[in-house]
């Protein structure tokens, strides 16, 4: 990571990513250390944790990780092939979003959670790119817990990667044009034995 990165954390300012075609910022303690652990407490107690299952050449295996989707009524959210239904917002989720929104000043009425239970948990190379999202999508990212290394690829000019790790409490906002030219992925690691709750906020049209 550049130096100046270490100018932005000490300054909790949106720092910007170098990559090209891509607006990306990471805010590193966009939740106060001090209130972290009571966040991390509620959304393990809290939310409405389940496995689902993707098909995979004809055949049905359990996502590597746990998910849940809150959201406005009337929202429903295709993803990896699985069509959503929306669970009402909880208090802890509907305050990050009221934070999230005076932040960034663009409204959200969604918010996909992961969770990784370990190093072995993971999500692969994606765009957020669903229509329902629009032409381009503020997404923020909010990370709790261990922290993960999290990867870009661009999609024509291979050589164009980018790596950041989320540390717990932080916030990467996705931007700009972002998901038309970059992916993402959350890659397995072998020395993260702690779990990570990620919360994705989205506009769906
Ligand atoms: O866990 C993460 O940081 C990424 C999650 C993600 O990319 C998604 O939910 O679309
Ligand atoms: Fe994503």
């Amino acid at each position: 990571m550049p130096s100046l990165a270490k100018y932005f954390r000490e300054q909790n300012r949106p720092y910007l990513l170098p990559m090209p075609e891509a607006e990306v910022y990471l805010v590193s303690e966009f939740i106060p250390p001090g209130a972290e652990p009571a966040l991390r407490q509620a959304l393990q107690e809290q939310v409405a944790w389940r496995q689902e299952q993707i098909t995979l050449f004809g055949r049905k295996i359990d996502q590597p990780r746990l998910t849940a989707w809150y959201a406005d009524p009337g929202k429903a959210y295709t993803y990896s092939g699985l069509t959503w239904q929306p669970l009402p917002w909880l208090p802890v989720l509907s305050r990050l979003r009221e934070r999230l929104q005076l932040f960034t000043g663009v409204p959200f009425n969604s918010v996909l959670l992961n969770l990784y239970r370990h190093g072995q948990d993971s999500m692969g190379w994606h765009s957020d790119d669903e229509p329902e999202l629009g032409q381009n999508p503020v997404i923020a990212s909010v990370s709790v817990g261990a922290e993960r290394l999290f990867s870009f690829r661009h999609k024509k000019e291979k050589k164009l990667k980018q790596q950041v790790l989320l540390p717990s409490g932080s916030l990467l906002l996705m931007a700009g044009a972002t998901q038309h030219h970059w992916q993402h992925q959350l890659a397995k690691t072998a020395r993260v034995a702690e779990p990570r709750i990620n919360l994705t906020f989205r506009y769906i049209a």
